[in-house]
Protein backbone atom coordinates (compact mmCIF):
# COMPACT_ATOMS: atom_id res chain seq x y z
CA UNK A 1 0.00 0.00 0.00
CA UNK A 2 1.24 3.61 -0.60
CA UNK A 3 1.99 5.84 1.87
CA UNK A 4 -0.60 7.90 3.88
CA UNK A 5 -0.64 11.19 2.47
CA UNK A 6 -3.50 13.02 3.46
CA UNK A 7 -6.40 12.85 5.50
CA UNK A 8 -8.62 11.36 2.68
CA UNK A 9 -5.82 8.48 2.54
CA UNK A 10 -7.22 8.01 6.05
CA UNK A 11 -10.96 8.30 5.48
CA UNK A 12 -10.60 6.34 1.92
CA UNK A 13 -8.75 3.35 4.70
CA UNK A 14 -11.37 3.30 7.02
CA UNK A 15 -14.21 2.90 4.24
CA UNK A 16 -12.26 0.14 2.60
CA UNK A 17 -11.73 -1.89 5.87
CA UNK A 18 -13.71 -0.95 8.85
CA UNK A 19 -16.65 -3.79 9.92
CA UNK A 20 -20.16 -1.67 8.83
CA UNK A 21 -21.70 -0.82 12.46
CA UNK A 22 -18.95 1.05 12.81
CA UNK A 23 -18.51 2.95 9.63
CA UNK A 24 -22.27 3.53 9.37
CA UNK A 25 -22.26 5.42 12.48
CA UNK A 26 -19.29 7.09 11.89
CA UNK A 27 -19.46 8.45 8.17
CA UNK A 28 -22.80 8.63 8.29
CA UNK A 29 -24.96 12.66 8.61
CA UNK A 30 -28.52 12.86 8.44
CA UNK A 31 -31.32 12.18 5.80
CA UNK A 32 -29.96 12.78 2.33
CA UNK A 33 -26.38 13.95 3.96
CA UNK A 34 -26.43 17.15 2.05
CA UNK A 35 -25.01 19.50 5.24
CA UNK A 36 -22.19 16.84 5.78
CA UNK A 37 -20.83 16.94 1.96
CA UNK A 38 -21.58 20.48 1.88
CA UNK A 39 -19.38 21.18 4.89
CA UNK A 40 -16.38 19.76 3.01
CA UNK A 41 -17.12 21.14 -0.18
CA UNK A 42 -17.49 25.09 1.01
CA UNK A 43 -13.44 24.86 1.29
CA UNK A 44 -13.57 24.54 -1.78
CA UNK A 45 -15.34 27.88 -2.86
CA UNK A 46 -13.21 30.06 -0.63
CA UNK A 47 -9.84 30.98 -1.89
CA UNK A 48 -6.40 32.09 -0.10
CA UNK A 49 -5.17 34.97 -1.00
CA UNK A 50 -1.67 34.41 -0.75
CA UNK A 51 1.25 37.38 -0.16
CA UNK A 52 4.77 36.95 -1.07
CA UNK A 53 8.20 38.46 -0.26
CA UNK A 54 7.27 38.48 3.52
CA UNK A 55 10.53 36.36 5.31
CA UNK A 56 8.83 33.02 6.31
CA UNK A 57 11.42 31.08 7.93
CA UNK A 58 9.97 30.87 10.91
CA UNK A 59 6.09 30.53 11.28
CA UNK A 60 4.21 30.42 14.93
CA UNK A 61 1.09 27.94 14.81
CA UNK A 62 0.42 29.35 18.64
CA UNK A 63 -2.61 29.83 19.34
CA UNK A 64 -4.65 30.99 22.96
CA UNK A 65 -7.63 30.39 24.67
CA UNK A 66 -9.34 30.75 27.95
CA UNK A 67 -5.52 31.09 29.20
CA UNK A 68 -4.69 27.96 28.26
CA UNK A 69 -1.95 27.95 24.66
CA UNK A 70 -2.13 25.44 21.88
CA UNK A 71 0.72 24.37 19.41
CA UNK A 72 -1.90 24.71 16.57
CA UNK A 73 -5.27 25.98 15.77
CA UNK A 74 -6.62 22.30 15.23
CA UNK A 75 -8.48 20.40 17.97
CA UNK A 76 -10.33 17.25 18.64
CA UNK A 77 -13.92 17.48 18.53
CA UNK A 78 -15.87 15.38 20.82
CA UNK A 79 -16.72 12.19 18.97
CA UNK A 80 -18.94 8.84 20.79
CA UNK A 81 -17.79 5.57 21.35
CA UNK A 82 -14.00 5.64 20.38
CA UNK A 83 -13.14 2.41 21.14
CA UNK A 84 -14.93 0.81 18.00
CA UNK A 85 -12.07 2.56 15.86
CA UNK A 86 -9.37 0.90 17.56
CA UNK A 87 -9.30 -0.93 21.45
CA UNK A 88 -7.35 1.93 23.08
CA UNK A 89 -9.97 4.72 21.41
CA UNK A 90 -10.62 8.08 23.47
CA UNK A 91 -7.00 7.18 25.32
CA UNK A 92 -4.86 6.95 22.40
CA UNK A 93 -6.67 10.15 20.70
CA UNK A 94 -6.12 11.88 24.34
CA UNK A 95 -2.47 10.94 24.49
CA UNK A 96 -2.34 11.96 20.88
CA UNK A 97 -3.76 15.52 21.33
CA UNK A 98 -1.52 15.75 24.47
CA UNK A 99 1.71 15.26 22.60
CA UNK A 100 0.98 17.84 19.93
CA UNK A 101 -0.41 20.14 22.78
CA UNK A 102 -3.92 20.45 20.89
CA UNK A 103 -7.05 20.50 23.19
CA UNK A 104 -8.82 16.88 22.81
CA UNK A 105 -12.44 16.74 23.81
CA UNK A 106 -14.06 14.34 25.30
CA UNK A 107 -17.63 12.94 24.46
CA UNK A 108 -20.21 12.69 27.49
CA UNK A 109 -20.85 9.19 25.58
CA UNK A 110 -17.40 7.54 25.55
CA UNK A 111 -16.24 4.45 25.98
CA UNK A 112 -13.31 5.58 28.21
CA UNK A 113 -14.08 7.78 31.47
CA UNK A 114 -13.54 11.01 32.25
CA UNK A 115 -11.06 9.76 34.61
CA UNK A 116 -9.30 7.22 32.38
CA UNK A 117 -9.10 10.07 29.62
CA UNK A 118 -7.76 12.68 31.97
CA UNK A 119 -5.07 9.72 33.64
CA UNK A 120 -3.96 9.41 29.82
CA UNK A 121 -3.71 13.47 29.17
CA UNK A 122 -0.38 13.08 31.47
CA UNK A 123 0.27 13.79 35.16
CA UNK A 124 0.76 17.42 35.37
CA UNK A 125 -2.92 19.13 35.46
CA UNK A 126 -2.20 22.38 34.10
CA UNK A 127 -1.04 20.37 31.21
CA UNK A 128 -4.18 18.91 30.32
CA UNK A 129 -5.67 20.14 27.71
CA UNK A 130 -8.89 18.63 27.66
CA UNK A 131 -12.34 19.77 27.62
CA UNK A 132 -15.84 18.29 28.18
CA UNK A 133 -18.53 17.91 26.21
CA UNK A 134 -21.89 17.86 27.75
CA UNK A 135 -25.31 16.56 27.20
CA UNK A 136 -27.86 17.16 29.80
CA UNK A 137 -29.56 14.30 30.93
CA UNK A 138 -33.20 14.06 32.05
CA UNK A 139 -31.74 13.69 35.68
CA UNK A 140 -30.53 17.03 36.81
CA UNK A 141 -28.17 15.01 39.46
CA UNK A 142 -26.54 12.61 36.62
CA UNK A 143 -25.64 15.87 34.74
CA UNK A 144 -24.12 17.94 37.80
CA UNK A 145 -22.38 14.83 38.65
CA UNK A 146 -20.74 14.68 35.23
CA UNK A 147 -19.86 18.19 35.32
CA UNK A 148 -17.95 17.74 38.80
CA UNK A 149 -16.37 14.35 37.74
CA UNK A 150 -14.80 16.48 34.60
CA UNK A 151 -13.85 19.47 37.01
CA UNK A 152 -12.12 17.28 39.58
CA UNK A 153 -10.09 15.43 36.61
CA UNK A 154 -8.80 18.74 35.58
CA UNK A 155 -10.75 18.92 32.40
CA UNK A 156 -10.31 23.09 31.54
CA UNK A 157 -14.24 23.71 29.58
CA UNK A 158 -17.42 22.79 29.58
CA UNK A 159 -18.79 22.08 25.78
CA UNK A 160 -22.54 22.36 25.70
CA UNK A 161 -24.03 20.63 22.90
CA UNK A 162 -27.02 22.61 22.24
CA UNK A 163 -28.22 21.42 18.50
CA UNK A 164 -29.07 17.77 19.98
CA UNK A 165 -31.90 17.91 21.17
CA UNK A 166 -33.04 14.31 19.54
CA UNK A 167 -31.03 12.30 17.38
CA UNK A 168 -30.90 13.07 13.60
CA UNK A 169 -32.32 10.94 11.29
CA UNK A 170 -29.05 8.61 9.82
CA UNK A 171 -30.67 6.30 7.49
CA UNK A 172 -27.71 3.83 7.32
CA UNK A 173 -28.99 3.54 11.33
CA UNK A 174 -32.20 3.18 10.50
CA UNK A 175 -31.73 0.51 7.51
CA UNK A 176 -29.38 -1.19 9.65
CA UNK A 177 -29.95 0.05 13.09
CA UNK A 178 -26.86 0.36 14.92
CA UNK A 179 -25.56 -2.06 17.91
CA UNK A 180 -22.97 -0.82 20.31
CA UNK A 181 -20.47 -4.19 20.66
CA UNK A 182 -21.07 -6.09 23.63
CA UNK A 183 -18.13 -5.67 25.06
CA UNK A 184 -18.04 -1.90 25.34
CA UNK A 185 -19.71 0.16 28.09
CA UNK A 186 -20.75 3.60 27.66
CA UNK A 187 -17.99 4.19 30.58
CA UNK A 188 -19.45 7.62 31.92
CA UNK A 189 -22.85 7.18 32.88
CA UNK A 190 -23.48 3.57 32.14
CA UNK A 191 -25.10 1.81 34.95
CA UNK A 192 -26.27 -1.69 35.48
CA UNK A 193 -30.04 -0.69 33.79
CA UNK A 194 -28.50 0.92 30.76
CA UNK A 195 -26.80 -2.51 29.75
CA UNK A 196 -29.60 -4.22 30.19
CA UNK A 197 -31.32 -1.88 27.44
CA UNK A 198 -28.45 -2.55 25.38
CA UNK A 199 -28.69 -5.99 25.32
CA UNK A 200 -32.13 -5.98 24.77
CA UNK A 201 -31.88 -3.95 21.51
CA UNK A 202 -29.22 -5.34 20.38
CA UNK A 203 -31.15 -9.15 20.39
CA UNK A 204 -34.47 -7.64 19.22
CA UNK A 205 -35.65 -4.51 18.06
CA UNK A 206 -35.97 -3.15 14.68
CA UNK A 207 -35.26 0.31 16.23
CA UNK A 208 -32.10 2.89 16.08
CA UNK A 209 -30.71 2.37 19.54
CA UNK A 210 -29.14 5.92 19.03
CA UNK A 211 -32.56 7.21 18.58
CA UNK A 212 -34.15 5.81 21.34
CA UNK A 213 -30.97 6.28 24.02
CA UNK A 214 -31.19 9.90 23.55
CA UNK A 215 -35.12 9.83 23.76
CA UNK A 216 -34.65 8.08 27.15
CA UNK A 217 -31.91 10.23 28.43
CA UNK A 218 -31.51 13.61 26.62
CA UNK A 219 -33.52 16.64 27.77
CA UNK A 220 -34.90 17.68 24.61
CA UNK A 221 -36.55 20.76 26.55
CA UNK A 222 -33.38 22.66 27.17
CA UNK A 223 -33.66 25.97 26.86
CA UNK A 224 -30.97 29.69 26.91
CA UNK A 225 -31.77 29.22 30.67
CA UNK A 226 -29.93 26.08 30.94
CA UNK A 227 -26.69 28.24 29.72
CA UNK A 228 -26.98 30.22 32.86
CA UNK A 229 -27.95 26.81 34.79
CA UNK A 230 -24.71 25.31 33.82
CA UNK A 231 -22.92 28.56 34.57
CA UNK A 232 -24.19 28.43 37.93
CA UNK A 233 -23.00 25.06 38.87
CA UNK A 234 -19.51 24.97 37.30
CA UNK A 235 -16.49 28.14 37.21
CA UNK A 236 -15.11 26.36 34.05
CA UNK A 237 -15.97 28.55 31.03
CA UNK A 238 -19.05 27.31 29.07
CA UNK A 239 -19.19 27.22 25.15
CA UNK A 240 -22.21 26.19 23.16
CA UNK A 241 -21.95 23.97 20.56
CA UNK A 242 -23.83 24.06 17.84
CA UNK A 243 -24.75 28.08 16.79
CA UNK A 244 -25.24 28.84 13.11
CA UNK A 245 -26.91 32.11 13.43
CA UNK A 246 -25.79 35.85 14.36
CA UNK A 247 -29.09 35.62 16.23
CA UNK A 248 -28.33 32.75 18.75
CA UNK A 249 -24.84 33.74 18.51
CA UNK A 250 -26.03 37.11 20.44
CA UNK A 251 -28.10 34.85 22.76
CA UNK A 252 -25.07 33.31 23.76
CA UNK A 253 -24.01 36.47 24.90
CA UNK A 254 -26.94 37.75 26.66
CA UNK A 255 -26.38 34.16 28.65
CA UNK A 256 -22.98 34.51 29.47
CA UNK A 257 -21.46 31.96 27.27
CA UNK A 258 -17.23 32.10 27.40
CA UNK A 259 -17.47 30.68 23.82
CA UNK A 260 -19.12 29.17 20.88
CA UNK A 261 -18.48 26.57 18.46
CA UNK A 262 -20.23 26.95 14.85
CA UNK A 263 -21.31 23.48 14.30
CA UNK A 264 -23.64 21.75 12.24
CA UNK A 265 -22.61 18.17 14.27
CA UNK A 266 -20.48 17.32 11.32
CA UNK A 267 -23.77 17.05 9.28
CA UNK A 268 -25.94 14.69 11.53
CA UNK A 269 -28.73 17.06 13.01
CA UNK A 270 -30.61 19.00 10.55
CA UNK A 271 -29.95 18.17 6.96
CA UNK A 272 -29.89 21.05 4.71
CA UNK A 273 -28.37 23.50 7.59
CA UNK A 274 -25.87 25.86 6.11
CA UNK A 275 -22.12 24.74 5.82
CA UNK A 276 -20.30 25.72 9.08
CA UNK A 277 -17.74 27.80 7.31
CA UNK A 278 -20.37 29.65 5.87
CA UNK A 279 -21.96 30.20 8.72
CA UNK A 280 -19.28 31.35 10.46
CA UNK A 281 -18.88 35.17 8.87
CA UNK A 282 -22.39 36.02 10.47
CA UNK A 283 -21.38 34.67 14.14
CA UNK A 284 -17.69 36.40 14.08
CA UNK A 285 -19.77 39.26 13.14
CA UNK A 286 -22.37 39.38 15.98
CA UNK A 287 -19.53 38.03 18.50
CA UNK A 288 -17.37 41.17 17.40
CA UNK A 289 -14.45 40.02 19.66
CA UNK A 290 -16.07 39.40 22.92
CA UNK A 291 -15.71 35.72 23.03
CA UNK A 292 -13.68 33.19 21.17
CA UNK A 293 -15.47 31.55 17.97
CA UNK A 294 -14.59 27.87 16.98
CA UNK A 295 -16.21 25.70 14.22
CA UNK A 296 -16.25 22.10 13.38
CA UNK A 297 -17.31 20.49 10.60
CA UNK A 298 -15.61 19.60 7.30
CA UNK A 299 -12.02 20.41 8.47
CA UNK A 300 -10.08 17.69 6.43
CA UNK A 301 -6.87 20.17 5.36
CA UNK A 302 -4.78 22.61 6.56
CA UNK A 303 -6.02 25.15 4.26
CA UNK A 304 -9.35 24.50 5.64
CA UNK A 305 -8.28 25.11 9.01
CA UNK A 306 -6.39 28.31 7.77
CA UNK A 307 -9.79 29.81 5.90
CA UNK A 308 -11.55 29.51 9.14
CA UNK A 309 -8.60 31.67 10.92
CA UNK A 310 -9.22 34.02 8.04
CA UNK A 311 -12.94 34.22 8.68
CA UNK A 312 -12.27 34.89 12.50
CA UNK A 313 -12.24 31.75 14.00
CA UNK A 314 -9.74 30.92 17.05
CA UNK A 315 -9.54 27.87 16.20
CA UNK A 316 -11.01 24.62 14.28
CA UNK A 317 -12.19 20.88 15.47
CA UNK A 318 -11.91 17.89 13.61
CA UNK A 319 -14.21 14.51 14.23
CA UNK A 320 -14.16 12.19 11.53
CA UNK A 321 -10.52 12.55 10.84
CA UNK A 322 -9.54 11.44 14.36
CA UNK A 323 -11.51 7.89 13.78
CA UNK A 324 -10.08 7.37 10.61
CA UNK A 325 -6.43 7.84 12.41
CA UNK A 326 -7.53 5.73 15.52
CA UNK A 327 -8.53 2.65 13.33
CA UNK A 328 -5.59 3.44 10.88
CA UNK A 329 -3.00 2.97 13.68
CA UNK A 330 -4.69 3.57 17.25
CA UNK A 331 -2.02 6.39 19.10
CA UNK A 332 0.33 6.47 15.96
CA UNK A 333 -2.74 6.87 13.39
CA UNK A 334 -3.69 9.81 15.12
CA UNK A 335 -0.31 11.04 15.19
CA UNK A 336 0.05 11.00 11.59
CA UNK A 337 -3.03 12.30 11.15
CA UNK A 338 -2.42 15.29 13.10
CA UNK A 339 1.10 15.41 11.97
CA UNK A 340 -0.33 15.97 8.32
CA UNK A 341 -2.51 18.59 9.40
CA UNK A 342 -0.30 20.33 11.10
CA UNK A 343 2.26 20.30 8.12
CA UNK A 344 -0.53 21.75 5.84
CA UNK A 345 -1.71 24.33 7.70
CA UNK A 346 2.37 25.59 8.90
CA UNK A 347 3.10 25.41 4.76
CA UNK A 348 -0.19 27.16 4.35
CA UNK A 349 0.64 30.13 6.59
CA UNK A 350 3.97 30.21 5.03
CA UNK A 351 2.68 30.09 1.13
CA UNK A 352 -0.02 33.06 1.85
CA UNK A 353 2.90 35.60 3.16
CA UNK A 354 1.81 34.76 7.58
CA UNK A 355 4.71 34.30 9.96
CA UNK A 356 2.29 34.52 12.74
CA UNK A 357 -1.55 33.23 13.00
CA UNK A 358 -1.95 36.52 14.68
CA UNK A 359 -1.37 38.02 10.86
CA UNK A 360 -3.99 35.89 9.50
CA UNK A 361 -6.90 38.02 8.82
CA UNK A 362 -10.26 38.43 6.31
CA UNK A 363 -7.72 40.03 3.78
CA UNK A 364 -6.55 36.57 3.42
CA UNK A 365 -9.37 35.03 1.82
CA UNK A 366 -12.23 35.45 -0.90
CA UNK A 367 -15.46 33.70 -1.39
CA UNK A 368 -15.74 32.50 -5.22
CA UNK A 369 -19.19 33.29 -4.95
CA UNK A 370 -18.90 36.78 -5.10
CA UNK A 371 -16.34 36.90 -7.80
CA UNK A 372 -18.67 35.59 -10.10
CA UNK A 373 -22.15 37.98 -9.24
CA UNK A 374 -19.53 40.83 -9.85
CA UNK A 375 -18.61 39.61 -13.34
C1 LIG B 1 -19.11 9.44 15.06
C2 LIG B 1 -19.40 10.79 15.63
C3 LIG B 1 -19.82 10.91 16.94
C4 LIG B 1 -20.07 12.16 17.47
N1 LIG B 1 -20.43 12.26 18.77
C5 LIG B 1 -20.65 13.49 19.32
C6 LIG B 1 -20.96 13.61 20.69
O1 LIG B 1 -21.00 12.64 21.42
N2 LIG B 1 -21.21 14.86 21.15
C7 LIG B 1 -21.14 15.97 20.36
O2 LIG B 1 -21.39 17.09 20.82
N3 LIG B 1 -20.81 15.88 19.06
C8 LIG B 1 -20.56 14.66 18.53
N4 LIG B 1 -20.20 14.57 17.21
C9 LIG B 1 -20.05 15.80 16.41
C10 LIG B 1 -18.60 16.32 16.49
O3 LIG B 1 -18.32 16.87 17.75
C11 LIG B 1 -18.33 17.40 15.45
O4 LIG B 1 -19.33 18.40 15.56
C12 LIG B 1 -18.32 16.88 14.01
O5 LIG B 1 -17.76 15.57 13.95
C13 LIG B 1 -17.48 17.80 13.13
O6 LIG B 1 -17.54 17.40 11.81
P1 LIG B 1 -16.43 16.52 11.05
O7 LIG B 1 -16.66 15.11 11.47
O8 LIG B 1 -16.74 16.78 9.62
O9 LIG B 1 -15.07 17.04 11.47
C14 LIG B 1 -19.94 13.32 16.66
C15 LIG B 1 -19.50 13.19 15.34
C16 LIG B 1 -19.23 11.96 14.82
C17 LIG B 1 -18.75 11.84 13.41
C1 LIG C 1 -26.18 8.52 21.46
C2 LIG C 1 -24.87 9.02 20.99
C3 LIG C 1 -24.95 10.32 20.29
C4 LIG C 1 -23.62 10.86 20.01
C5 LIG C 1 -23.65 11.90 18.96
O1 LIG C 1 -23.66 13.06 19.28
C6 LIG C 1 -23.66 11.55 17.57
O2 LIG C 1 -23.73 10.35 17.22
O3 LIG C 1 -23.62 12.46 16.73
Amino acid sequence: MSKIASVQDLEDHAKANLDKNALNYYSSGSQDMITLQDNVNAFDRYQIRPRVLRNVSNVDTKVSAFGLTFDYPIFIAASAMQKMAHPDGELASVRSANKHNVCYSLSTISTSSIEEVSEAAGQVTDNKKIWFQLYIYNDKHKTIDLIKRAERAGFKAIILTADTPYIGRRLPDIRDPFMIPSHLKLKNIQTEKIGEAETSTQSSENASWLARYFKENINPGLTWDDVTWIKSVTSLPVLVKGVLTAEDAKLCLQYGADGIIVSNHGGRQLDTAPATIDALPEVVRAVNGKIPVFLDGGVRRGTDAFKALALGATAVFMGRPNLWGLFYDGENGVDLMLDIVFEEFKLAMALSGCASVKDINESYIQDSRHIFSKL
